[in-house]
């Protein structure tokens, strides 16, 4: 039985004067579904992880799973983690390597009060969950790492856990496998129907496998979203980098009459164009963000149409299926990215750029 997950005002310090761990972190991962918690090394996603699984103890908030308060240290409130019911994987390969597969898999389910043949029955459905069926009789140890890690998988889902937590559970395995298994990971974890919470500082990882991401820096929790919306509507700037590429440039915002703002780029003498109205971007130094793939290129022209802008192309970098460009567009470099096989455009040549408004994020300088 998959259950929410509620986490309110989370607080860990590993002692007085130091910084919180884990800052006042609040959010909720409904039944049956998958948070990534996305953030650089030391933002306090492994403490987050490991107060859930009673593997730290908080020093405030609280932690219910399935409505159970786990954690309430206000009111002495520690469930032991092996009473919380919860499957873990980790980054290492938690595997007994003296055993089968199969011995793996049922071995946390021997401490269940079942029969010898539902523990058969149980683990050869989580390993035809993690598509393993075939090795169940192979020594363990002579798997590669991406099927050791789904033994860790079947093991951790053969006993139907409440919540599974998943702390960079790909890190170990080669780029290609990663890439592969990232799919598998989601798929098997939807199927089990099984309540996620998942560790990583991988941007493209979180994006394949959450079904919302949480991305925190400095203990605390910047924003918590869908992928889509935390890719395009980031709430400051270190959500926007740390989503996806993005080119900061520095502007400036000039309030008109109708709530409207024109937005000047630093050492561009025109007005670049003209922003609806923004509460969360009031007139004056500001900073706008734009994904490569939005910035529309056309050739150089000597009548440039409105809402085109000069540019000068610095770089290059031809991918097969696409071009990287760096331009320099008034002394501020920005990185654009074309689809297609054959680039358009050589080093140094005078381009033309277009800004779809609806693609740009600006925010208050910081
Ligand atoms: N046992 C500990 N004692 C003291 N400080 C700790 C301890 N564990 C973690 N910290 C500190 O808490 C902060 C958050 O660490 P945490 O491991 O949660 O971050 P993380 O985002 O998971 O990083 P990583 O991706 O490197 O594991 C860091 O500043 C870290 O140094």
């Amino acid at each position: 039985m998959s259950s929410e997950l509620v986490i309110t005002n989370l607080m860990k310090s590993y002692g007085a004067g130091m910084k919180p761990a884990v800052n006042n972190v609040s959010f909720t991962i409904e039944a049956g579904n998958i948070l990534a918690l996305l953030g650089p090394s030391g933002c306090g996603k492994t403490t987050t992880l490991r107060s859930v699984a009673g593997l730290d103890h908080p020093t405030g908030g609280t932690i219910r799973i399935g409505g159970r308060l786990v954690a309430d240290p206000q009111n002495g409130v520690f469930i032991a983690p092996q009473h919380r019911n919860l499957g873990m994987v980790f980054q290492s390969y938690a595997v007994w390597p003296h055993m089968s597969v199969r011995e793996n898999v049922e071995y946390p389910l021997r401490n269940k009060k079942l029969s010898r043949k539902d523990i058969r029955a149980q683990a050869q459905e989580a390993l035809e969950l993690v598509g393993l069926q075939e090795y169940a009789d192979r020594p363990v140890v002579a798997l590669s790492g991406g099927q050791m890690q789904r033994v860790a998988l079947a093991r951790s889902l053969s006993y139907k856990p409440a919540l599974l937590l998943l702390d960079e559970p790909l890190s170990n395995l080669d780029a290609k496998l990663r890439i592969r298994l990232r799919d598998d990971l989601r798929k098997i974890v939807k199927d089990a129907g099984v309540t996620a919470l998942y560790v990583t500082h991988d941007q493209a990882e979180a994006v394949v496998i959450g079904d919302r991401i949480g991305v925190m820096k400095d203990g605390q929790m910047l924003q918590h979203d869908v992928p889509t919306e935390l890719y395009n509507n980031p709430r400051d700037l270190f959500v926007a980098n740390f989503t996806g590429a993005a080119t900061v440039l520095d502007i400036e915002l000039r309030d008109l009459e109708n709530g409207a703002r024109d937005v000047f780029v630093d050492g561009y003498p025109e007005r670049l164009m003209t922003l609806p109205a923004d509460p969360r971007a009031p007139a004056g130094r500001a900073q706008m963000a734009i994904r490569p793939e939005n910035v529309k290129m056309h050739a150089a022209s000597s009548d440039t149409q409105p809402g085109r802008h000069e540019a000068r192309v610095l770089q290059r970098q031809y991918l097969g299926t696409q071009t990287l460009y760096t331009l320099s567009f008034f002394g501020q470099n920005m990185d654009i990215v074309e689809l297609g096989t054959v680039p358009r455009f050589t080093e140094g040549e005078n381009v033309q750029i277009e800004f779809p408004l609806e693609c740009l994020t600006v925010f208050t300088k910081q």
